[in-house]
């Protein structure tokens, strides 16, 4: 699959081990950023993933943040995006499974690599179930984007 990525200071800790996955497990990968740890804004960094995505260009994006909390509060301003802030592995399987999440956030300052790595695994490695009542709920979320999107 193809899988952007971006990231500011707070999540850099994360990134190597996580490109490092994606790239033992197949996956293309589109980097926004950062490649040296710098002080910098998350929403430099986390829309241009969340536009990515958005127009088609990638899968799915993974951004991370200190805490994952800003970064993924600029990506949901992107119409089109689901952007699921994650610590357990519990969460990233129900986002994809019943939200269609098509973006996940992690804190560089909330958990380790290695769960943030697992959390990636079950969140690329689920899919969305297609129950009706969840597309009723998702559909729903769009039609509050598109009422605000004027
Ligand atoms: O936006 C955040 C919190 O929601 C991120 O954690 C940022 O990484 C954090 O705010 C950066 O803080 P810093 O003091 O500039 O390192």
């Amino acid at each position: 699959m193809k899988i952007a990525f971006g990231c500011d200071h707070g999540g850099f800790v994360l990134k190597a081990e996580i490109i490092d996955y994606l790239k033992k497990n197949g996956h293309e990968i589109i980097d926004f950023g950062i490649d040296e740890n710098k002080s910098v804004d998350y929403p430099d960094y986390g829309v241009p993933v969340a536009e990515c995505v958005s127009a088609g260009e990638a899968d799915f994006g993974i951004i991370a943040c200190g805490t994952g909390i800003g970064i993924s509060i600029a990506a949901n301003k992107v119409p089109g995006i689901r952007c699921a802030l994650l610590s357990d592995t519990f969460s990233a399987h129900a986002t994809r499974e019943h939200n269609d999440a098509n973006m996940m956030a992690l804190g560089g300052r909330t958990i380790g690599p290695g769960l943030a790595v697992d959390i990636v695994a079950t969140f690329l490695n689920t899919s969305f179930s297609g129950d009706a009542r969840h597309q009723r709920r998702i559909d729903k979320i769009t039609a509050i984007e598109k009422k605000y999107s004027k």
